[in-house]
């Protein structure tokens, strides 16, 4: 049942038949929703039963077949950062769940409390060729569109740290349900030397209003949690120990919600981001590829990863 994702074809044949529907087949015509790729397979994903998980067990899927609600659990130790690998992963679960038609939410954590996601592995853009970091950025960008794109509700239980990609990741969801204490989220890309793309500064944007998205990149503002809940990054804050079932309770609520007319609403306000990055995804690629292989900002990132082992 697991084994296959055969793309946006499968995906609108499922729903079209499983929703009866005409509305679903115009709604897909109309918004050109989910993965936005042809034939693709997951890499030797294993069913069994209700748990499943990739090849390199970087990432762990769970799901409930009773209400639909599927756990992904990030497994990179030691700090979930995305290198090439996680983000494959990630997409490839992402991608599975949006065309399982018994699948009507996920909840993003990570398997390591205390730290959500460190972010991009600083060390894939480290002194690596400019076709390299080419490719990793593409497939940041087509994780990225399949988890914002995606149909289903989609919740961050953040129960740890969560800079830059982390912070990109929560942000992608449509509720966040962040770890009470001190730990911190937000895009401090600019302390790297680093340029958040435009469809990262958008959702950043879009959640927390034009100000404040602004200062926040700017200074590449790490806030923590309860700072997070009032500037309105995170929508909720539970004891890190409960953050799981916290977001399993607003799923459930969520889920009270028709399906079709959540995910048109969702659609209809996500399309345009969505669509600009793939209209623009090779400009985006060159910008990334011919800024982060510039010296200048290949000596900001050593020093940066310094600065990280001595802490
Ligand atoms: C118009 C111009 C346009 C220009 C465009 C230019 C390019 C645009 C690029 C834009 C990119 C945007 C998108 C996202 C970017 C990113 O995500 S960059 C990554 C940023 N991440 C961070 O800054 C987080 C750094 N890490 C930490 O702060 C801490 O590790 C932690 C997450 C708070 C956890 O702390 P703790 O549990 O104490 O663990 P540590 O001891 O710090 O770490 C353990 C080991 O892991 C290594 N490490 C940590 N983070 C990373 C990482 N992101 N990548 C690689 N490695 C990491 C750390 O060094 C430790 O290693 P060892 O010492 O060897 O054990």
């Amino acid at each position: 049942m697991y084994s296959f994702i055969l793309g946006n074809e499968s995906i609108k044949m499922a729903l079209s038949v499983s929703a009866g529907g005409r509305v679903w087949r115009k709604f897909f015509k109309t918004f050109n929703f989910g993965p936005n790729s042809a034939l693709k397979r997951f890499p030797t994903c294993t069913a069994n039963g209700r748990l499943y998980s990739s090849s390199s067990d970087n990432v762990l899927v769970s799901k409930d077949e009773k209400s639909g609600i599927a756990t992904v659990r990030m497994n990179n130790p030691p700090v979930n950062s995305l290198n090439s690998a996680m983000l494959v992963s990630l997409r490839s679960c992402f991608e599975e769940l949006e065309n399982d038609k018994s699948c009507r939410a996920l909840i993003l954590t990570s398997q390591k409390p205390k730290v959500f996601c460190a972010g991009l592995d600083i060390l894939e853009i480290y002194r690596k060729s400019p076709d390299y970091v080419a490719q990793f950025w593409e497939k940041l960008q087509d994780m990225w569109l399949s988890l914002y794109g995606s149909r289903l509700v989609t919740m961050a239980a953040i129960n740890g740290h969560s800079p830059a990609g982390g912070c990109l990741l929560s942000l992608a969801c449509d509720y966040r349900i962040m770890a009470e204490g001190k730990f911190t989220i937000g895009l401090n890309e600019t302390q790297l030397d680093l340029v958040a793309p435009f469809w990262l500064r958008q959702t950043m944007v879009d959640v927390i209003g034009y100000r404040q998205a602004e200062m926040a990149l700017m200074i590449g503002a790490l806030y923590t949690s309860n700072k997070a809940l009032q500037l309105g990054l995170v929508d909720k804050l539970a004891p890190i120990e409960d953050v799981q079932t916290v977001a399993e309770e607003e799923v459930k609520n969520w889920l009270k919600i028709p399906d079709q007319a959540r995910a048109i609403t969702k659609m209809a306000s996500r399309k345009p981001l969505l669509d600009e990055l793939r209209k623009r995804k090779q400009e985006d690629i060159q910008t990334f590829r011919d800024e982060t292989t510039r010296e200048s900002v290949q000596i900001s990132i050593q020093q940066y990863l310094e600065k990280l082992k001595a802490k």
